[in-house]
């Protein structure tokens, strides 16, 4: 018998008054797996991930976590994923202990917790700071901190490396690897493919709301390994296509 996914996309689109902007796709994601979502600026990747995290509604298709449906079973749903939207505005009058704290009540998690992530996100040293006076860098990972904090088995990240430095990006990809080999599963979007070919052990490309490859990195990664690797093979898959989306980063 088959493990039940930790995330399950069948069939799924999305279309705002006339407009796909996700083509029907299928997503499985198993427990301990890390999912990159790579694609340019507009290729779909936020939609897919509020799809994910139960924001949004699918136009076709069922989206369900551990075999739950979010229509039918949205508290348990949402009590097992930790999201980490692309943009979010934290209360500036509070500290970031306080900030976190604050979440941890909400998702019930234990005041240890709180110190444990402020550590393992470099903001020990800061935490009496007010966010206000946070950098970009650091906002990131305070929010990182959030969706971590109740340890849930689905981690779902929009551009979680946005703003971070290159310490803090490579140390973002030894954390999500610590968060899979703990059990936990990650999707998280990116541009930055250097990122993804550091952590993800799947792949999607999305290019206008399309998928243009989704499968193991590895293959692909030894597949193009002397064009740059995941950057190569999205250089080749996505951007080299006509009226294909902006490229992303290089590595
Ligand atoms: N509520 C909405 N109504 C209409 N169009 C939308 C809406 N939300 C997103 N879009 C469009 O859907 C497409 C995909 O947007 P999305 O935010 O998912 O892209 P993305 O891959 O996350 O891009 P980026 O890398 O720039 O953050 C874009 O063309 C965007 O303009």
């Amino acid at each position: 018998m088959s493990e039940t996914a930790v995330l399950q996309l069948e069939q799924v689109s999305k279309v705002i008054k006339g407009q796909t902007l996700l083509q029907p796709l299928h997503l499985k994601l198993e427990a301990g797996r890390i999912l990159a979502l790579c694609g340019g600026n507009g290729a779909g990747k936020s939609t897919l991930l509020r799809l994910a995290a139960g924001l949004s509604s699918p136009s076709s298709g069922t989206v369900s976590v551990l075999g739950m449906n979010w229509k039918r079973q949205f508290k348990r749903c949402a009590d097992s994923i930790g999201y980490m939207p692309d943009d979010f505005q934290f209360g500036e009058a509070l500290t970031a202990y306080e900030t976190l704290s604050f979440y941890a009540s909400l998702r019930g998690a234990a005041p240890a917790r709180v110190h444990e992530l402020l550590e393992r996100t470099g903001l020990r040293e800061v935490k009496d700071r007010k966010v206000a006076a946070f950098s970009k860098g650091m906002r990131q990972r305070l929010l990182f901190a959030q969706a971590l904090l109740a340890a849930p088995p689905l981690l779902i990240l929009d551009e979680p490396t946005n703003g971070l430095d290159p310490y803090w990006m490579n140390a973002f990809a030894e954390l999500v690897s610590q968060c899979a080999s703990e059990g936990q599963s990650v999707i998280f979007s990116t541009h930055q493919l250097n990122v993804a070919e550091q952590s993800a052990d799947e792949v999607i490309f999305l290019d206008a709301g399309h998928v243009r490859y989704q499968g193991a990195a590895a293959p692909l990664k030894e597949q193009y390994a002397q064009q740059g690797g995941l950057y190569g093979a999205f250089a080749d898959l996505v951007m080299s296509k006509a009226g294909s989306s902006r490229p992303a980063a290089a590595p």
